[in-house]
């Protein structure tokens, strides 16, 4: 899939891996709508990518991935305004082990409300053009991290909701790829805000330092992203990046 005209809605676009996926979005020829509860950044980084790709290639709305109103309103405009959504990516997320139940409605709740309401708008099978959707899990969605079991079960639950979604989606014939990434440390604000949120298992955060070597630079998730958007063969795949590198994982087939 070439990029040029396409049209990518990214969910906690204003900052951190979000930010680098809008950018390289943008840099190969796709409009982008930033969607984010941060409106300061999100507003800020707006203006600095009008300077570098121009005011019409991208748009800035605040969206929680919580709120329906909210994710049907930014939807409806992106169509309304740039005529289509093609791509979108489920990429905002927070961990709060101490309010696990906030962490479960973002991170997962927000990716199957987003996508539900997405596949309105992108399903072939409702007069939508079809399209790709890539989700950001986290290593913790493949092996469970012990300082943070509700935020692993979230990624565990985004990587399911994924490999469903996409079989779901080739058997209805929607025309939607779906893709899920799950990346080791990245060097974001994320770990900033974190580390005061690990609530009872705080006291293990020590037994993850070795997987802390070198953190991935956001451009390195923007770019798997990319190539998973692009190569129209891929569906269904979920892809761990680490400091070595991209891994198609498998699972045990035929179980029952
Ligand atoms: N940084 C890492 O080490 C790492 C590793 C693996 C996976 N991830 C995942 O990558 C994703 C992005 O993380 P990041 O490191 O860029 O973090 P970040 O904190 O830099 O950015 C996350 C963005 O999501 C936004 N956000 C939070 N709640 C939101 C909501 N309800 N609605 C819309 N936007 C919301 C924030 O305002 C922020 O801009 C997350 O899903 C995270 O779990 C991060
Ligand atoms: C801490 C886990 C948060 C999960 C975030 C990602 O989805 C997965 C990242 C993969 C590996 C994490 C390594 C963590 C290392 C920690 O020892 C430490 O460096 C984190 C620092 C947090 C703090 O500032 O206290």
């Amino acid at each position: 899939m070439s990029l040029g005209g396409k049209v990518a809605v990214v969910t906690g676009a204003a900052k951190g891996i979000g930010k680098a996926i809008a950018e390289i979005f943008l840099q190969n020829g796709a409009k982008v709508v930033l969607l984010d509860v941060d409106e300061p950044a999100g507003k800020s980084l707006k203006y600095d990518l009008d300077q570098q790709f121009g005011e019409d290639r991208s748009l800035f709305m605040k969206c929680s991935v919580e709120s329906d109103e909210d994710i049907k309103a930014a939807l409806q405009s992106t169509v309304d305004i740039f005529g289509s959504i093609d791509i979108l990516c489920n990429n905002a997320g927070i961990l709060k082990e101490d309010d696990w139940e906030k962490t479960i409605s973002i991170n997962l709740g927000g990716v199957i409300r987003m996508t539900y309401t997405a596949l309105e708008h992108m399903n072939k099978r409702s007069g939508g053009q079809g399209g790709v959707v890539v989700n950001t899990s986290s290593v913790a969605g493949l092996d469970p991290l012990l300082s943070c079991p509700a935020y692993s079960a979230t990624k565990h639950g985004v990587v399911a909701f994924t490999r469903a979604m996409a079989a779901a989606s080739s058997a209805s014939e929607y025309g939607i790829r779906f893709n899920v990434i799950c990346p080791v440390r990245v060097q974001t604000d994320f770990f900033s805000s974190v580390s005061q949120n690990f609530g009872r298992f705080s006291h293990l955060l020590g037994a993850l330092q070795k997987s802390s070597e070198r953190a991935l630079d956001p451009s390195e998730v923007a770019e798997c992203v990319l190539d998973l958007v692009m190569d129209e063969m891929k569906n269904g795949e979920t892809v761990l990046l680490s400091q070595s590198g991209k891994k198609y994982v498998t699972f045990p087939q035929n179980l029952w």
